[in-house]
């Protein structure tokens, strides 16, 4: 693992919460990209070498809802950037950690992506980034 690449936070209202971000960080988000698979929509901030990951449900059984409605907005994941994506979950799925999606599919800003579930993680839902080459 690199670094944290970003840390992905739910949101009920993304046009809502760029502004509030925008204020809050003092700077434009760089971009808005929709995931269809994951059911979400994201916008995204750069600060210093990381990022904040904005992320608004796009249907009900989308991951960002069911968090929404049971726990509240807020943190929901943190994301760590890695160079090779099938070596770290070799890695990881040998140190016993439980993979949600051994085969890494396609994430926002150009990353292919794997989940790690928080039951196995003391409770934080981690995510590995690969940049797409
Ligand atoms: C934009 C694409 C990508 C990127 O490029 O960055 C993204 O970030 S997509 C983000 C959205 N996608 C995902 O989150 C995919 C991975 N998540 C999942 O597969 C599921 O959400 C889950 C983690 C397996 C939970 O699903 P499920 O079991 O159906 O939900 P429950 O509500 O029943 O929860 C079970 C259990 O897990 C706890 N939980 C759920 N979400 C989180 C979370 N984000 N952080 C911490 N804990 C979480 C939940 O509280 C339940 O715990 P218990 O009540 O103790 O059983
Ligand atoms: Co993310």
């Amino acid at each position: 693992m690199r670094k944290i690449e970003h840390l992905g936070i739910a949101v009920k209202d993304l046009k809502k919460s760029n502004e509030l971000f925008r204020k809050l960080l003092g700077k434009e988000h760089y971009k808005e990209e929709k995931v269809e698979g994951e059911g979400v929509s994201t916008s995204f901030f750069m600060v210093g070498e990381t990022k904040v990951e904005l992320l608004e449900a796009t249907r009900e059984d989308s991951p960002i809802a069911k968090f929404i409605e049971k726990k509240s907005e807020g943190i929901h994941h943190i994301a760590f950037d890695v160079e090779d994506i099938h070596t770290e979950v070799e890695r990881l799925k040998s140190e016993g950690f439980e993979i949600l999606n051994e085969t890494p599919k396609q994430g926002a800003d150009n990353k292919l992506v794997v989940f790690l579930h928080p039951r196995s993680t003391n409770g934080v839902l981690v995510e590995l980034c690969q940049e797409k080459k």
